[in-house]
């Protein structure tokens, strides 16, 4: 279309699909990248994304972030980086989406157990190791099975490569992507689409703010602790002095705000410019540029990294996480034991698929495992494994 950029993803120039689709009657109005959007939409693994852990494990609390609302947030963000760019919104919205589908229960405490369970070196004998990001593109590209003649979604090329490099190009593809990439190869060592590239910013752009305001409403952040970090004193600096008579606790939501719209304007800034100057006339020549375009400015780049060194040290390693994250490890490594050693307790649907020898079994296994909400999983744990008393932070 006339309004989007020369290096913007176009749909009607699609790489297509793993399998041929010939269901032109329900096809409808909507381009390849739309379609992408809205299968990803209606797919089991994104209604899943509302109970499973962004940084509090199944927080009671209605208003705490989880994968869903994250990754709504993602989106929202990313259009707004893509519209302004004349990039490809549907595109850049469907890798927001779907970014985070391979998350297992528990985010990352989950994910290192499946991690230990699935040792990485096949050649050692071990099921090659677990990675959200491969997982993801196996879950759209395997386990969702909402159609009758193949397995997966049958997404675009351009969105399963988006997926694919969310942290840009891959030299050594861990197990899950290396057979994403071998049923429908994804060009993985090159750079991705500017559409990839914003949804891969927008995700950090996105947790980078909300998990401040989440820090502060569970009160493991104060705000007079987040004022050493630069970014964070400059941004309550401008929002003390536009609303001085306001109580610092109604400001809350202003900070965040203010950052997130500082932040999108750096990177805006910073892309057009490297856009211009890397002299990139298609989306070919953005995969071949050798570099990422998509960008935070030099200064930006430094203090969005102090943020982060600042957010692991006193949120996501606090004391009460790590304690919350240790119950959690302990859940899913309790769960996959049990359903190695006594297969009769996997429910039929994925005991009849279950393949009899390792490290078939114990892939199989994860997939089951990695799908699970938090809440499904302390549901399963207590029934097959006993009782479990969950730490505060659960
Ligand atoms: N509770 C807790 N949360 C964490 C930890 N590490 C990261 N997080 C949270 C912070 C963010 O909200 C979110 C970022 O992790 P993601 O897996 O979404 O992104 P990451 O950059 O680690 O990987 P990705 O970009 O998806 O390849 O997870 C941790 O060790 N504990």
């Amino acid at each position: 279309m006339s309004y989007r950029a020369p290096w913007a993803s176009d749909p009607a120039r699609s790489k297509g699909r793993l399998h041929e689709e010939q269901n032109g009657s329900v096809r409808g109005p909507r381009d390849a990248f739309q379609r992408d959007r809205d299968r990803i939409i209606h797919s089991i693994s994104f209604r899943r994304l509302r109970h499973k852990t962004q940084v509090f494990m199944a927080p009671d609390g209605d208003h705490f972030r989880v994968r869903l609302t994250h990754s709504l947030e993602v989106a929202q963000i990313g259009r707004t980086i893509a519209r302004t760019l004349a990039l490809n919104e549907d595109l850049t919205e469907a890798l927001c989406l779907a970014h985070d589908i391979g998350h297992p229960p528990f985010g990352h405490a989950g994910e290192d157990a499946l991690k230990a369970a699935l040792m990485p070196s096949v050649e050692d004998g071990g099921q090659g190791g677990f990675d959200h990001n491969g997982h993801t593109l196996r879950t759209l590209v395997t386990i969702e099975r909402p159609y009758p003649m193949w397995n997966g979604l049958n997404l675009t090329w351009e969105t399963l490569e988006g997926l694919a490099k969310h942290n840009g190009p891959v030299r050594n593809p861990g197990w899950a992507l290396a057979a994403a990439d071998a049923e429908f190869p994804l060009a993985l060592t090159s750079f991705s689409s500017l559409e990839a590239q914003v949804a891969a910013i927008a995700d950090d752009i996105a947790y980078d703010n909300h998990d401040i305001d989440d820090g502060l409403r569970a009160g493991l952040l104060t705000l007079d602790q987040m004022l050493a970090v630069p970014l964070v004193a400059r941004g309550w600096d401008d929002v003390r002095r536009r609303f001085p008579d306001v109580a610092p606790k109604r400001l809350v939501g202003e900070l965040v705000r203010t950052q997130i719209g500082t932040m999108v304007n750096d990177l805006i800034a910073e892309t057009r410019q490297r856009i211009a100057a890397s002299g990139v006339t298609s989306v070919d020549d953005v995969r071949a540029a050798g570099q990422c375009l998509v960008g935070f400015s030099p200064e930006m780049r430094e203090a969005e990294r102090d943020l982060k060194r600042f957010m692991y040290a006193n949120l996501y390693h606090h004391p009460r996480q790590l304690a919350a994250a240790d119950a959690a490890h302990g859940i899913v490594s309790g769960l996959f034991a049990v359903y190695r050693d006594d297969p009769a307790t996997i429910p039929e649907e994925w005991r009849e698929r279950l393949p009899t020898d390792d490290p078939d079994r114990s892939r199989h296994i994860a997939d089951f495992i990695a799908g699970m909400t938090d809440r499904y999983a302390v549901s399963r744990y207590r029934e097959l494994v006993g009782p479990i008393d969950l730490p505060e932070g659960f």
